[in-house]
């Protein structure tokens, strides 16, 4: 898509618009407090039927495969409204139909280059949504304001853009109260999104596994749960109005019953899921387990989104996994089999990219899939050295890594896309980061110090053998090459002469031909 063009294409500073000293704003508030859910959980009811997810489904590890763009944005166009339930998640997430959006930001703290930046990357978000950007302003506050998000004052300077530019959104660059998206809608009159919803929106739109949409589902509805109240009232009128045409889901007024019943329905369909979740993690489990057993070393390449993890298990493996100028194009982890150049084999995947501010509905549903990170030997963390800020990548994807118990695993530093990238800033990166490769997964440079870093990285077979295999066992010779690691080698009269190290069970079976 538009990476490094979208700033220079769209962007509209109207910073200077909105004049840069805080207005000392109202701080009455004219909405109720945000809904709190009280229900709990229930684990226990539900649907009987299982018609979602199944556990002997999908083979989690298994590729996606190059997924074909076309086909994804077919997926986006579909909608399987088959209960009322569905009508709600679909049309509020699956289905936000962002066409033409103005973008918001509420600029704190940090540079005037931080605040670009954050817009900037908003911008991307909607594009990978499939919004049309027409318009990014920000407002420098010392805090969101409470009520609106932006100054009040702020909010009719908005609307007018809104109604000159003809747009159908707003998307706002933070994660926003519910009462805070009420009273922008009802003062903006267009639906009002926040980033946490567009995320969830990219997020559904491109899972293809059956643990993948489970997970950004679950996800989903912990975020509408929360918000029921608060847009009930503009749901309908958003969506009779602008989505559905008048008709079919748009006529359902949504009283107090029906959000209870609602409520009600989404708590059921939570444990459903949870429980569908619950099953399939075990399929995986098992297979991590067999890795463990077999003393497969793992190596998880994780980054920012858009870094180039994808590119880079590609070039490492040949694995042919889809590779796009978009945010969040994997979402489905895909680990291939590989080798050291001395034949040892190890594991590499691929994982969801993270971003500043990940909604943690989102951590918390793919925490099975992050778990796999956390339980790495070691972290290959991939980083655009084209970026503008590619320090701030680094420390955004530490505090994902932190929040999802990875924090100790070994990280080697991949400074990607040196093609593109301005070399003084290679250099600061790579003096900053002490354990660091700089690579281009494009054109292939330095990819072969990189292999060198990862295979020096990877953990060592604990056992140190001196044996003389007989030639009638080569298979345990061809296993020494996979599983262990070779010193010396000599052929002799009796056999084959090793020296090396090896797991602990293929030293158990060398221990008979011990010298
Ligand atoms: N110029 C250049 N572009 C690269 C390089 N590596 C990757 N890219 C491009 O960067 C974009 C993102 O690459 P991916 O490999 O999909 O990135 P990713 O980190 O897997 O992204 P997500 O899965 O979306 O988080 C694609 O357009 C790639 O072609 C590189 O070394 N140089
Ligand atoms: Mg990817």
């Amino acid at each position: 898509m538009h990476m490094q063009t979208y700033a220079e294409r769209h962007m509209t500073n109207h910073a200077e618009d909105f004049s840069l000293s805080e207005e000392l704003d109202e701080t009455a508030s004219w909405d109720e407090t945000d809904d709190a859910v009280s229900e709990a959980d229930d684990f226990e009811s539900g649907y009987a039927e299982d018609d979602y997810v199944s556990p002997d489904g999908d083979d989690p590890e298994a590729s996606t495969g190059a997924l074909d763009l076309a086909e994804r944005h077919q997926l986006r166009r579909v909608a399987g409204l088959r209960t009322e339930l569905e009508d709600i998640t679909e049309v509020e997430y699956r289905q936000l139909r962002l066409e033409k959006v103005v973008l918001v930001g509420v600029w704190t703290e940090g540079t005037v280059q931080d605040a670009e930046n954050s817009l900037a990357e908003l911008a991307l978000l909607a594009e990978t949504a499939g919004a049309e950007v027409l318009e990014g302003i920000y407002q420098r506050r010392q805090n969101p304001d409470p009520a609106t998000y932006v100054g009040r004052g702020k909010v009719d300077a908005i609307r007018e853009i809104v109604q000159a530019t003809g747009a159908d959104t707003v998307i706002c660059d933070g994660e926003l109260a519910p009462s805070q998206l009420r009273n922008l809608e009802d003062r903006v009159k267009v639906k009002v999104v926040d980033r946490t919803a567009l995320i969830l929106d990219i997020f559904a739109q491109h899972a293809k596994s059956k643990e993948g949409k489970a997970q950004v589902e679950l996800a989903q509805l912990n975020y509408m749960k929360q918000r029921l109240r608060g847009w009930g009232g503009n749901l309908s009128r958003q969506v009779g109005g602008r989505v559905a045409g008048g008709a079919g889901i748009g006529g359902r007024g949504p009283g107090e019953t029906k959000i209870e019943t609602d409520r009600r329905r989404i708590n059921d369909r939570i444990a459903k899921l949870r429980r569908d979740l619950k099953a399939l993690r075990g399929t995986r489990q098992t297979m991590r387990q067999e890795r463990r057993r077999n003393q497969v070393p793992s190596v998880a390449i994780a980054g920012y989104t858009n870094a180039g993890k994808s590119s880079l298990l590609n070039r490492l493996t040949g694995a042919g996994v889809l590779v796009e100028d978009a945010l969040f194009a994997t979402l489905d982890p895909t680990t291939r089999r590989t080798q050291t150049k001395d034949g040892r084999v190890y594991t590499m995947s691929d994982t969801v990219g993270f971003v500043r501010h990940l909604p943690h509905q989102l951590v918390e549903a793919f925490r099975s899939t992050l778990e796999e990170v956390a339980d790495a030997d070691l972290i290959v963390h991939v980083v655009d050295g084209s970026h503008p800020d590619p320090e701030g990548q680094l420390s955004a994807v530490r505090e994902v890594l932190a929040d999802i118990g990875a924090g100790d695993v070994p990280e080697l530093v991949v400074v990607n896309k040196t093609d593109l990238a301005d070399p003084l800033v290679v250099q600061r990166l790579l003096r900053s980061e002490p354990h660091s490769v700089a690579v281009s997964a494009r054109t292939g440079a330095g990819i072969a110090e990189a292999v060198t870093a990862i295979e020096g990285d990877l953990p060592r077979p604990a056992y140190t053998f001196d044996a003389l295999v007989p030639y009638a066992r080569g298979d345990l010779v061809d296993r020494i090459h996979r599983d262990g690691e070779i010193d010396d080698l000599e052929h002799t009269a009796d056999g084959t002469r090793i020296k090396g190290r090896a797991t602990e069970a293929l030293a158990g079976e060398l221990s008979a031909y011990a010298v």
